[in-house]
């Protein structure tokens, strides 16, 4: 050990040890502790020539011990519960100025308590989210931080030295206070579900409508990776598909259960977007497939009464194109409202969210990194506080994609296979280019059955209309 570290770090988990190797890869000396001794044994016996950067403690009070203050110590657990079981055992351990990370994918309202738990109580905390799963931890994640631009400047070099780069800039960046940096990470995966979910549906469509089968439709997301379309996800999409199972020879995908597994971050973006009056359909319809998708026995009654679904489509009824422009426009609407309910939470909270510097962040390291947020970026650096359909650049793409995706949804819907996703994107589209909806036999409702009232197209308040008059 050449130098003693005042980092250290807690939970030598799939993320925890590939973020300590990473930090010691980096050159900072790093003391790491798990609840479970052996597991920090096993993970300093496999660091090769890292180890001589890691200092493993078996005791939180050793972890404490190994740091020179002011330390700052990185919780790398199960969001919720377990955290605070680990500030409360470390906080009265700790010296003023010693610092709490939690970089878990924490709920940013914990962050925000835990944040105004910590003034005055003997520690700093900042909540920082973190997403390129194991490998993005290792060798370079996309770090989106909250919290104090003191503890900022304390802890910035070290994260920024740890993140991916994207054209040589770290994608590491304080986005604001408390729990902001927790609810851009909770956004970012909200946009993560959608867009796995809108693969999906085209998945399906090539799949159940159109007979393709994996090997091919891995061909066809590795074409879309080259163009408008490259994303990590697109590409792992065809790296899976191409995937043979070692038990049976088919393709992985064909062997793997239909129902998705989630752990929260998903849901709390429906939930928030919410409560703050934002339509995010795309995101809040991705989390109800994965709800749909975890009841398979309801799914078989299902097929089992009305007939079971999905039917085949024509050949030839959708071109791979239609389909990769569905995608591109489902993308950009989505993206378009994660980026609206940011730009709310912002106002809401006064957070003063950097929006292009979210999307700057986010164009490396991260799950949904893709060619589009260096677009994304651009436009909302040109036109911070406006929506992103109205960038031309994306105008002109939605303009260009419109007529796919509704070709696209159209023959989903007739052969009945589920797009949820795709559909609400467009049903948004729809209701976002008429001037005139249909809101106004809901206000007429609403007045009849409750008297609140209603605003004519002229501009007069009517404070009850003349129902049942004749
Ligand atoms: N996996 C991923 O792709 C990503 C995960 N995250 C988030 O990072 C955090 C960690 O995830 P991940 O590394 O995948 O999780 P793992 O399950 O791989 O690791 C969990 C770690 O937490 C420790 N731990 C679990 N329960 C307790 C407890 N009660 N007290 C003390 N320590 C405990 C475990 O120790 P032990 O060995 O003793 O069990 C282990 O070190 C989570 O918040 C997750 O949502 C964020 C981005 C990506
Ligand atoms: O944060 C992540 C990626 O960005 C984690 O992998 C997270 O677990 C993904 O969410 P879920 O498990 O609900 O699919």
């Amino acid at each position: 050990m050449d130098k003693a570290p005042w980092i250290g770090l807690i939970g030598l988990g799939t993320m925890g040890a590939a973020l300590a190797l990473n930090m010691a890869e980096k050159g900072w000396p790093v003391a790491v502790h798990n609840r479970t001794e052996s597991v920090t044994q096993q993970f300093l016996k496999t660091a090769g020539p890292l180890a001589s950067k890691l200092t493993g403690a078996p005791t939180l009070q050793a972890l404490v011990d190994a740091l020179t203050p002011p330390r700052a110590i990185i919780l790398m657990v199960p969001a919720g519960e377990v955290v605070d079981q680990q500030i409360a055992a470390l906080a009265p351990l700790l010296d003023p100025g010693d610092l709490i990370i939690d970089a878990g994918n924490a709920n940013y309202l914990d962050t925000e308590r835990r944040f105004h738990d910590s003034r005055g109580a003997g520690y700093d905390f900042m909540g920082i989210g973190v997403s390129g799963g194991e490998e993005g931890a290792r060798h370079g994640p996309s770090i989106m931080a909250g919290g104090e631009a003191r503890q900022w400047q304390r802890v910035g070099p070290l994260l920024r030295s740890i993140a991916a780069r994207f054209q040589d800039e770290p994608c590491a960046a304080l986005l604001g206070p408390g729990g902001a940096g927790h609810f851009v990470k909770m956004v970012h995966n909200g946009i993560e579900y959608a867009d796995m979910q809108m693969i999906a549906e085209t998945y399906a469509i090539m799949r159940d409508g159109l007979g393709l089968d994996a090997p091919r439709i891995a061909d066809i997301f590795a074409g879309w990776n080259g163009g408008p379309l490259e994303s990590y996800l697109i590409e792992i999409s065809a790296e899976v598909l191409r995937a043979v199972d070692p038990l049976t020879g088919q393709p992985m995908p064909d062997v793997i259960l239909d129902v998705a597994g989630q752990k929260g971050t998903g849901r709390w973006t429906a939930i928030e977007a919410q409560k703050l009056g934002v339509a995010i359909p795309v995101i809040e319809a991705a989390v109800a497939a994965r709800n749909i998708s975890a009841r398979p026995e309801a799914r078989a009654r299902g097929a089992q009464t009305f007939g079971a679904l999905p039917q085949r489509l024509p050949p030839d009824a959708l071109p791979a194109a239609d389909l990769e422009q569905a995608l591109i426009a489902g993308k950009i609407l989505c993206y378009a409202q994660g980026f609206e309910m940011m730009t709310a939470s912002s106002t809401e909270f006064g957070w003063n969210l950097p929006l292009p510097v979210i999307a700057e962040i986010w164009r490396a390291g991260c799950i949904i990194r893709s060619a589009m947020l260096n677009d994304m970026a651009e436009a909302l650096r040109n036109s911070p506080d406006d929506d992103l359909i109205f960038a031309p650049f994306f105008s002109a793409k939605l303009i260009h994609a419109e007529p796919a995706l509704r070709r696209v949804v159209a023959a989903a819907m007739q052969a009945g296979i589920a797009v949820p996703a795709l559909s609400a994107g467009l049903s948004w589209f729809d209701a976002m280019r008429t001037p005139r909806g249909s809101a106004n036999l809901i206000q007429a409702q609403r007045d009849f059955f409750g008297a609140h009232g209603f605003v004519r197209i002229d501009g007069q308040d009517v404070p009850h209309g003349p129902w049942g008059a004749g």
